[in-house]
């Protein structure tokens, strides 16, 4: 039997760095893992594109999959739903291929219950300074929203120790290789390996 794929979680607080670090290591071809494009009824932004950035969706829709069950986690986020489609994450993981999400915390919650032998890492800033001037400066958010940002990173930040790896974005670069280096390392676990352990011994 095909081993499954490694269902893989990228989370943080807001500012951190997710989407930059996930954007940089699909920039690589040596990157293995399939990308789940999420669901959202926020508005695309200029240049973004609807089935490659996110598949855009109008609320009503969005609250019809919800109840259809059509998605693996969802979380409402600054005003709008954000969403991981089920069937693709459940298809791609039975052919085998690593399956890479990148959500935020309360999503990461939902797909931990769900999937408990997922990898889960915390993307984590260097100090709460520096996300703080990230959120500043990225300019997406007025000054009260920020403070707001900032109360909500303090309490996601206590929520790292549910995660199974921590990786500071001190660096973009350091951050990739050591998500890459932690994917490695999950496939090489013993509790993975024991089918083909079995397999090498029966082929005797
Ligand atoms: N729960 C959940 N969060 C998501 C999903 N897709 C993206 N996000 C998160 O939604 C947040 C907002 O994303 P976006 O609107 O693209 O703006 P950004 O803040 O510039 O990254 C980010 O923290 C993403 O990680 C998803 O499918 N589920
Ligand atoms: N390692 C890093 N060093 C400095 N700035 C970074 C780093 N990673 C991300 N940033 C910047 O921080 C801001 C927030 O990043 P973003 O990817 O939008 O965060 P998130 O998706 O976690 O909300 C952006 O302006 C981005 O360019």
């Amino acid at each position: 039997m095909k081993e499954k794929g490694l269902l893989i979680v990228l989370s943080g607080p807001s500012g951190v760095g997710k989407g930059t670090v996930r954007k940089a290591l699909f920039s690589q071809p040596d990157t293995k893992f399939e990308y789940s494009i999420s669901m959202t009824t926020r508005k695309p932004r200029e240049g973004e594109v609807d089935g490659v950035d996110y598949f855009f969706k109008e609320r009503a829709e969005f609250e019809r999959l919800i109840e259809q069950g059509k998605l693996l986690e969802y979380a409402e986020y600054v005003g709008n739903y954000y969403g991981t489609p089920v069937d693709y994450v459940r298809e791609t993981l039975e052919t085998g291929k690593d399956v890479f999400l990148e959500i935020e915390v309360q999503g990461a919650k939902q797909v931990r219950e769900k999937f408990p032998d997922g990898l889960f890492i915390f993307l984590a800033p260097p100090s709460l300074s520096e996300l703080e001037s990230r959120i500043t400066n990225r300019g997406t958010e007025d000054e009260q929203l920020i403070k707001n940002r900032m109360e909500t990173a303090r309490k996601e930040i206590e929520l790292m120790n549910l995660y199974d790896y921590v990786v500071e974005n001190d660096k973009i670069e350091n951050a990739c290789e050591k998500i890459k280096a932690i994917v490695v390392a999950e496939h090489c676990r013993t509790t993975r390996v024991a089918p083909i352990y079995k397999k090498i011994l029966e082929a005797e």
